[in-house]
């Protein structure tokens, strides 16, 4: 059972191919459960997410948030339904073209920011540069995002000597290393302190304004006032 608020305008920046940065539609997501019902998570979900604004997937832990963030993100397929990406529909399409696509399309933070530990700050900020083998290039704008961030001194460092608010800083600037259209972010306060929490609840609204199209999941109630439009699963 779901219950969704307007959908979001585009104060800046329209879509580049016409459709919603993300599109969902008719979505059902159901987990099977051995001897039991299927366990139903929603049923004829709809979303348009676009340029511009930030859309929270609120409801307790459990009501599933983060299945619908990795449909979304085409990371699991949904049971039935269509999922859509500035007008090119993905569901169907074969794991490495999505994965493909994905890269240049969506930055996402998972619940625990997955820094690979044998890497500094900055190499783990570089990991998405690998496959077109663009480090070079974009070791600059990999420091700009550290500094932007306030983890600039923390470059060199491995993830086991950083708190857990600048690792997750970190995993930040790597999802927007690429410049994706798309930011997503799983219960993105979650480890933080207040006045954390709310300086990345900044970010997150300047990140809508720039253009980009931001998804969260959260049971944070500030974070949850400060989208734009949200979705409140039960
Ligand atoms: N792959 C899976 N197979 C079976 N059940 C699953 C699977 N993934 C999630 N679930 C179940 O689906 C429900 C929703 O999980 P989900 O992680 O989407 O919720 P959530 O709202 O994000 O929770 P939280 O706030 O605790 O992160 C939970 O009951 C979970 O146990």
């Amino acid at each position: 059972m779901t219950q969704t608020t307007a959908p979001v305008a585009a104060p800046h920046g329209a879509s580049a191919a016409g459709g919603p940065a993300i599109e969902l539609r008719d979505i059902t997501i159901q987990y099977e459960r051995p001897g039991q019902e299927p366990l139903a998570i929603v049923a004829g979900y709809d979303l348009d997410l676009r340029r511009g604004g930030l859309h929270c997937l609120a409801g307790r832990s459990g009501s599933g948030k983060t299945s619908i963030l990795r449909v979304a993100a085409g990371l699991v397929p949904p049971t039935a339904g269509t999922v859509g990406w500035e007008g090119l529909e993905i569901t169907g399409l074969a794991d490495d073209v999505i994965t493909a696509k994905r890269r240049k399309h969506i930055g996402y933070l998972d619940q625990r920011g997955n820094l690979l530990p044998g890497l500094t700050a900055l190499e783990n900020v570089l990991l998405p540069a690998l496959p077109d083998r663009q480090t070079r290039q974009l070791a600059r704008r990999a420091r700009d995002l550290l500094e932007q961030l306030g983890v600039a001194g923390r470059s060199g460092h491995y993830p086991d000597r950083l708190s857990g608010g600048e690792r997750q800083r970190v995993a930040f600037a790597r999802a927007l290393l690429l410049n994706p259209a798309v930011v997503m972010a799983d219960e993105p306060t979650a480890s933080l302190d207040r006045a954390s929490a709310d300086a990345l609840i900044r970010m997150l609204r300047t990140l809508a304004a720039n253009g980009h199209a931001v998804l969260v999941a959260s049971h944070d109630a500030h974070l949850i006032d400060a989208a734009d439009s949200r979705t409140t699963l039960a």
